[in-house]
C-alpha cells in the first residue's frame, strides 16, 4: 500500500446553478486518519466528498492531496478511490473481474490483474467466492468486494459515501468494526460520509459536522461530545440541552447569564459582552432532577415523557427554558426516586456540566 496522504481543503465552494451546496470550507484531514463527515440531509457532505474524489468539479478553492494540488486532476489521477453507497458492482462480471476492473482500464495484463484481484479478495476474506457474481452474495459480502475493488488501485485516501446504509442494523455494527480495523491496518486516510451520529462517534478520529454547506465543528469525537462548538452541534449530537439567555457577566473562565424566565446560570467560557444574547449547552446526562418545583437555583418544569432504555432512563421536561429539556438518568438513580408524567420537577447542574456555545 502507498503512504497515506493529508487532505487539505482550502476555501472550497460548490455551486449548482442557483444553489450553493458548499460555502468556502477549509479543513485539513491528517494523513492516516479516519475522518467522518456528518450532518443532516442536504448539508453538502456528499458534494464535498465528490469534490475530493474528482467526481464533481470545484467551483472555487483548491484541494491538495499529499504534495499535489489535485483540483483539476481527473479521479483516476488523484490517488483517491471511492466506494459508493450502492457498491456499483457489475452484475455480469464475477468477483475477480469486478475487483480487477480498474487495472484493466489501466492496461495491466490479464494474469497480473487476476493475481492482484485475488490478493485483494483474500485481504477482504472473499477469495472463496472469487468466481461468483455479485447477486450471489449477501449485502455484507458485496460491501467487502466493493472495498476490494476500491483498494486495488493502491489509493492514498479511500472515500466512502454512506458505506453502511444498505446493511441491516446487526451487520452495520459488524462492518463498522471491520472498516475501522481495515483503516488501521492499511494506515491510509479514510473519509466517510454518514448521517449517523453513532457511526461517526464509533469510527472517527476526526468528525466534521456540516450544516447548510458550512463546517460547524471539526474535532475529535470526545471534543465534539464534551465541547460542542455551536448550538447546532449540541442539538444535532443530542447530548446537550440548548438554552438561551442574556449575559450578566463574563470573565475568569465563567459566564453568568439570565434566562428569560429570570433564573441565573453560570457556565464555562468567557469573553462575552454584558447584555449579549447567548446559547448554552447543558449535558443531558449530568442534570439533577428533583421532585420539587421549588428550586431557586435551577429550572422548573413538568415531566412530559419517560422512556426506559435499560441502563438509563430518558425523561423529557417541558416549560424549562427549552421546548423539550432532556434528562438522561442512570437506571439506579431514576428508580431510587422515580417521577411520573405530569409531575412538577426542578432541574439543576454543576458549573462544569454547562458550556457556552458559539455560532458557525
Ligand atoms: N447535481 C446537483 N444539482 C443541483 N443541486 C444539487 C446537486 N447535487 C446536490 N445538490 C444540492 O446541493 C445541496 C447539498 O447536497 P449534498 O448531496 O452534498 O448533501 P448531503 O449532505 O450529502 O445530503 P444527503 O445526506 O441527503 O446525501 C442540496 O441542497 C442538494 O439539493
Amino acid at each position: 500500500m502507498s503512504k497515506a496522504a493529508e487532505i487539505d481543503i482550502v476555501s472550497v465552494s460548490k455551486v449548482y446553478g442557483a444553489t450553493t451546496a458548499v460555502h468556502s470550507i477549509s479543513l485539513k484531514i491528517p494523513a492516516g486518519s479516519y475522518c467522518c463527515f456528518l450532518g443532516p440531509s442536504g448539508c453538502g457532505k456528499t458534494s464535498t466528498l465528490r469534490m475530493i474524489a474528482g467526481h464533481e468539479s470545484i467551483s472555487s478553492g483548491d484541494i491538495r492531496l499529499g504534495n499535489a494540488v489535485v483540483t483539476d486532476f481527473p479521479p483516476a489521477k488523484r490517488g483517491t478511490a471511492m466506494m459508493f453507497q450502492s457498491y456499483a458492482l457489475f452484475p455480469h462480471l464475477d468477483l475477480i473481474d469486478n475487483v480487477a476492473f480498474s487495472l484493466k482500464m489501466k492496461g495491466v495484463d490479464k494474469e497480473e490483474r487476476r493475481t492482484r484481484a485475488l490478493q485483494m479478495l483474500t485481504l477482504m476474506q472473499m477469495d472463496a467466492y472469487a468466481t461468483r457474481r455479485p447477486a450471489q452474495l449477501s449485502g455484507g459480502q458485496q460491501q467487502r468486494v466493493a472495498l476490494a475493488r476500491a483498494l486495488i488501485t493502491d489509493p492514498e485516501a479511500l472515500l466512502l459515501d454512506e458505506p453502511l446504509s444498505a446493511l441491516d442494523p446487526f451487520l452495520k455494527i459488524r462492518m463498522r468494526a471491520e472498516l475501522k480495523k481495515l483503516q488501521k491496518s492499511l494506515g491510509i486516510t479514510f473519509v466517510h460520509v454518514t448521517h449517523s451520529q453513532e457511526e461517526a462517534m464509533a469510527l472517527a478520529d476526526l468528525i466534521v459536522i456540516m450544516n447548510d454547506g458550512k463546517i460547524e465543528q471539526a474535532a475529535t469525537p470526545r471534543k465534539v461530545f464534551e465541547e460542542p462548538a455551536t448550538a447546532f452541534v449540541a442539538r444535532f449530537m443530542g447530548d446537550h440541552n440548548v438554552l438561551s439567555g442574556r449575559v450578566v457577566s463574563s470573565q475568569n473562565g465563567v459566564t453568568t447569564l439570565e434566562a428569560p424566565e429570570g433564573q441565573a446560570f453560570s457556565v464555562r467560557g468567557n469573553g462575552k459582552q454584558v447584555g449579549e444574547s447567548v446559547d448554552i449547552g447543558v449535558r443531558t446526562d449530568r442534570v439533577r432532577l428533583d421532585a420539587s418545583a421549588d428550586n431557586t437555583l435551577g429550572l422548573n418544569g413538568i415531566v412530559s415523557n419517560i422512556e426506559y432504555r435499560g441502563a438509563s432512563v430518558k425523561i423529557t421536561v417541558v416549560g424549562a427554558g427549552s421546548d423539550d429539556f432532556t434528562v438522561i438518568a442512570n437506571d439506579g438513580d431514576y428508580f431510587a426516586k422515580p417521577v411520573s408524567v405530569g409531575d412538577a420537577v426542578s432541574l439543576s447542574w454543576a458549573l462544569e456540566d454547562a458550556i457556552l456555545l458559539g455560532h458557525a
